[in-house]
């Protein structure tokens, strides 16, 4: 089954940047794919319209089965609470609320409450089961990183997204946060899609689309950082 499904999606900015030209593509349920380009290729542009934080000027978005580009801002707002993860390279938890707080707030203000058992069960899946009290300042880049991943899934989402999620971590650090991306999708099913520079990241994905000018321009099946590597320097012209 396909989680996100965009269909000829365009989005021009006021400015005249066209960031997106008609980007079609299938998030299928299950699997991890990895988005790379060079600066300026149109991934945020098209991470951001995929998960309707914004809307493309043309063509249409469709997560779990709704179609979104018709949905009041509110109706997306309750939609990306409910169906949608984030994880960000900055973490975004919150300094003052320790990390049961910070993973649970996304369903708190959804006007859900979590279910304690998912919480434990997560938390000690990613090493953090004593560090449930501690506050994010109180944790090293890799632990909050993966509490912000605990975060994404504590609500059961049709789909997480990972803006260069390993971006402001060190080798091991990034490493354990890939891992951890990894288990996700083959023991939880999730389906993950990743923004990353990264090719040693994005080898790690079931398939990795190479984004040029606001067009998806390769998809490659199970790759190597060898082959995106070299992919990446053919595009930005090297
Ligand atoms: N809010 C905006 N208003 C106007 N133009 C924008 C806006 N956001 C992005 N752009 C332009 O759209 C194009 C695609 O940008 P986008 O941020 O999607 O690329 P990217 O591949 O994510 O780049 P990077 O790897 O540097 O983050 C660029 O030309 C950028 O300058």
């Amino acid at each position: 089954m396909t989680r996100v499904a965009l269909r000829e999606v365009t989005k021009v900015y006021d400015t005249g940047v066209r960031a997106l030209d008609g980007v079609t593509l299938d998030l299928p349920e299950g699997r991890l794919t990895a988005v790379m380009g060079p600066s300026g290729s149109g991934k945020s542009t098209l991470m951001q319209c995929a998960a309707g934080l914004d809307t493309p000027t043309s063509g249409t978005v469709t997560i779990g089965g709704t179609e979104i580009s018709h949905l009041s801002e509110a109706a997306r707002t309750k939609l990306r609470r409910e169906r949608i993860g984030f994880v960000f390279q900055s973490y975004n938890l919150l300094p003052s609320l320790d990390l049961r707080d910070n993973i649970t707030l996304p369903l708190r203000l959804a006007g859900r409450t979590a279910d304690p058992a998912r919480l434990t069960r997560l938390a000690a899946r990613v090493g953090l089961a004593d560090r449930l009290g501690h506050r994010p300042a109180e944790l090293s880049g890799g632990q909050q990183q993966r509490a912000a991943i605990i975060r994404a899934l504590i609500a059961d989402p049709d789909v997480v997204f990972a803006d260069e999620p390993t971006g402001a971590l060190d080798l091991r650090s990034a490493a354990e946060v890939l891992d951890l991306l990894r288990e996700l999708v083959d023991e939880l099913g999730q389906t993950v899609l990743m923004v990353t520079h990264d090719p040693n990241a994005a080898a790690r994905a079931d398939q990795a689309l190479v984004m040029a000018d606001g067009r998806v321009v390769d998809a490659i099946e199970a790759p190597t950082a060898d082959r995106l590597a070299r992919n990446l320097t053919l595009l930005s012209g090297a």
